[in-house]
């Protein structure tokens, strides 16, 4: 089977297409959804900051217009990319999330880092150029490394004070320079909940544009210490027995495929499939 969705680099200069615009209120949707025919789209009053093509859909080619702001539309609204992740059909919300974040780098390298003159798109590359410092940016990708701890039957989840009331989650942490993903791992659990680990076992990766995240997803064994919780990040953390969990988070998470996992493996249930 061919994905139906592929990325690519495309030339803004030819016409057609399907076009997606993208602003700070999140996507343009209608009753036919987020995708719209590209010239249509363009004759609409909408402040383009920057046009970049972006892949093919079904073999369609597609563009981003990444927005100034967002601007009244006849017909349409505006929605964020996580509601496209919750009720949306997958490979939309594929193009989507691929769509945020070539926005929000583009939207971030208009100008050299180094000497602060404005930056080109580079004819088929994903990049940004400044010539006279011969430097190239490129889109930024966050690793995120994020760990199931378990005890035998109980597993570790905690509640940042971010969550939806109520929902307890599997431990995440961004990686700092000078770290491998384990060093993280360790390092994050020891941090936010004052545990120590052993047996750190890699599950699978899923990209998670909310914005540049890359989730490297672990399993570990529980090796030592009582739970202290991070003041201001982790609000409560407990272990909790496989047969009585408290609100999981969203069932396409990485969050929760670990925790899916594990739960299937000592209740002997079929193995969920982690969402690409
Ligand atoms: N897909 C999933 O199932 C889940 C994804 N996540 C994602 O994992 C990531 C990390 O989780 P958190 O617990 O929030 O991280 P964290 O425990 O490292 O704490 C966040 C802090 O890290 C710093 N930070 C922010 N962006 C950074 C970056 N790009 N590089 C280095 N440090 C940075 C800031 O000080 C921020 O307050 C987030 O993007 C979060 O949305 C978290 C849980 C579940
Ligand atoms: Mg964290
Ligand atoms: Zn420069």
């Amino acid at each position: 089977m061919t994905a139906r969705w592929t990325t690519a680099v495309l030339d803004t200069d030819q016409p057609g297409g399907w076009a997606v615009a993208r602003s700070p209120e999140g996507f343009l949707f209608d009753d036919n959804g987020a995708l719209f025919p590209r010239e249509w789209l363009k004759r609409q009053e909408l402040s383009i900051l920057t046009e970049h093509g972006i892949g093919h859909l079904d073999g369609e080619p597609v563009y981003l217009l990444e927005l100034h702001r967002s601007s009244e539309v006849p017909g349409c609204n505006w929605k964020g990319l996580r509601a496209f992740m919750l009720d949306g059909d997958h490979t939309v919300y594929k193009v989507l999330g691929y769509a945020a974040q070539i926005g929000t780098w583009a939207r971030e390298h208009r100008f050299c880092g180094n000497c602060g003159q404005a930056m080109t798109q580079v004819p088929g590359e994903r990049a940004m150029y400044c010539q006279p410092c011969d430097l190239r940016s490129y889109p930024r990708i966050s690793p995120s490394m994020i760990v199931l701890v378990t005890r035998g039957d109980e597993i570790l989840l905690a509640r940042s004070p971010r969550f939806v009331t109520g929902v307890y989650s599997t431990l995440a942490g961004f990686a700092e320079p000078g770290e491998s993903a384990e060093d993280c791992l360790i390092r994050e659990v020891r941090e936010e909940v004052s545990i120590e680990v052993k047996n750190i076992q890699y599950m699978g990766s899923q990209c998670w544009p909310f914005p540049h995240s890359m989730m490297l997803g672990f399993h570990a064994e529980y090796a030592g210490g009582e739970i202290v919780c991070q003041e201001d990040e982790i609000e409560d953390a407990q272990w909790f027995n496989v047969h009585d969990l408290p609100p999981l988070p969203a069932s396409k998470s990485i969050a929760r495929y670990l925790i899916d996992v594990y739960v299937a493996r000592r209740l002997g249930h079929a193995e969920p499939v982690l969402p690409g």
